[in-house]
């Protein structure tokens, strides 16, 4: 679907309407593994702009350890206007209205730990290549305006929020795309940049920041140790890995990608990253389309345009045995809540052994020659 063909809301809408009931429910377990138990949200006010899901992942008891039960939220949403404002404090004030209503309802869904999509505090604005304005959206992690106004909601709810935001560094002035953590005492816990920057399409974000210089960071919070791969980290298994060697339990994928990019590689990567790694994923896109005032092109032949595609929505959360909840919608703002018992984390290692047989060793020593320029490849005729 390009964007210009009519949006459909979700792949689950399409299966619910066409397969009869009795047989949706066999669909819907090859497709997406266990049926999960919906969770009760009637405490979260309904909205007629957002809609809010929620699903419980299980574990078995156990008679040596008690339940671990976590509750995760993420975030999808609009920026409010269809062509962008160059009103950099404007702008940014209309997102935190539109996404602070949101983030009020995770906090009485009683959500412990939130994390927002990929550069929420801003237009997606790097397809552009323009300085002016987009880098004003750049702000301190430590005391910027975005942490600032979570601050006081990771308080009020006593929830931890990853806030995935285009980071300022206070001491360079250099640019980064980055995860801060605000713990829930509205403590800056952390902060992670983004590993693995994109350089394909429109996204061209490389003409603003680097590859991060901050690893595989895995932040202790009160409610379990969660990690961030920021959006095209997806796409590297090997990023996936070392948080979960760093003892992640649960790995936010805040995302910002478009339909006719990645769609039909959504729903694989981060199901696919809680699989292998034994932890939960919780993948987040943007939703809506992102319209410039100036035209770009990014060297690929196509005409230049001002609109940014596309962003498909689809969040999503998975467990380590690869059950899955539906994703969020393909086109409206949600909050999509899950009620985790990290125990599970251990009952799938043990039954798959994974990280038994994985043979870093092996790889270490595979790795350290294919990284090398004198490298030949292990090839027979
Ligand atoms: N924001 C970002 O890294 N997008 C790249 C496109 C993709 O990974 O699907």
């Amino acid at each position: 679907m390009t964007s210009e063909e009519e949006p459909f809301h979700s792949v689950e809408s399409i299966l619910q309407e066409f397969i009869p009931e009795e047989k949706l429910r066999l669909v819907n377990s090859v497709l997406y593994g266990e049926t999960l138990r919906k969770l009760d949200l009637s405490s979260a006010e309904a909205e007629s702009n957002f809609d809010v899901a929620g699903y419980k992942f299980e574990a078995k008891p156990e008679s040596s350890r008690q339940p671990r039960i976590v509750r995760v939220g993420v975030i999808q949403n609009h920026i409010g206007n269809p062509v962008v404002s160059t009103n950099v404090p404007q702008e940014r004030s209309a997102i935190y209205e539109r996404v602070g209503r949101i983030i009020h309802q995770a906090g009485r869904c009683g959500v412990n730990v939130l994390c927002l999509q990929e550069a929420w505090p801003m237009p997606f604005a790097f397809c552009t290549r323009e300085k002016h304005p987009w880098c004003e959206f750049a702000e301190s992690a430590i005391d910027g305006p975005s942490t600032k106004f979570l601050q006081a909601l990771c308080t009020k709810y006593n929830m931890v929020i990853v806030s995935p935001i285009l980071e300022r560094d206070d001491v360079t002035d250099v640019i980064w795309n980055t995860a801060v953590v605000i713990d829930n005492h509205g403590r800056v816990l952390g902060k992670h940049r983004k590993n693995h920057i994109p350089r394909v399409g429109d996204f061209n974000e490389s003409t603003y920041y680097f590859e991060g210089n901050t690893g595989h960071p895995v932040f202790e919070t009160e409610f379990g140790r969660i990690a961030i791969n920021i959006c095209y980290g997806r796409h590297h298994p090997l990023n996936w890995l070392m948080f979960g060697l760093n003892g992640a339990e649960i790995v936010f994928n805040p995302s910002a990608t478009i339909t006719g990019l990645s769609e039909p590689l959504w729903g694989i990567e981060a199901r696919n990253a809680a699989v292998a790694n034994g932890y939960f994923t919780c993948a987040i896109n943007r939703v809506g389309s992102e319209e410039f005032p100036n035209q770009f092109t990014s060297g690929d032949g196509k005409p230049a345009h001002t609109k940014f595609g596309h962003f498909y929505g689809s969040s999503y959360i998975t467990a380590p045995n690869g059950t899955r909840t539906p994703g969020l919608s393909r086109t409206r703002d949600g909050l999509l809540v899950a009620e985790l018992d990290l125990n599970l984390n251990r009952q799938v290692r043990d039954i798959w052994g994974f990280q038994m047989t994985q043979r870093l060793p092996l790889y270490v020593d595979s790795l350290t020659k294919a990284s090398e320029l004198s490298f030949e490849p292990q090839r027979m005729k």
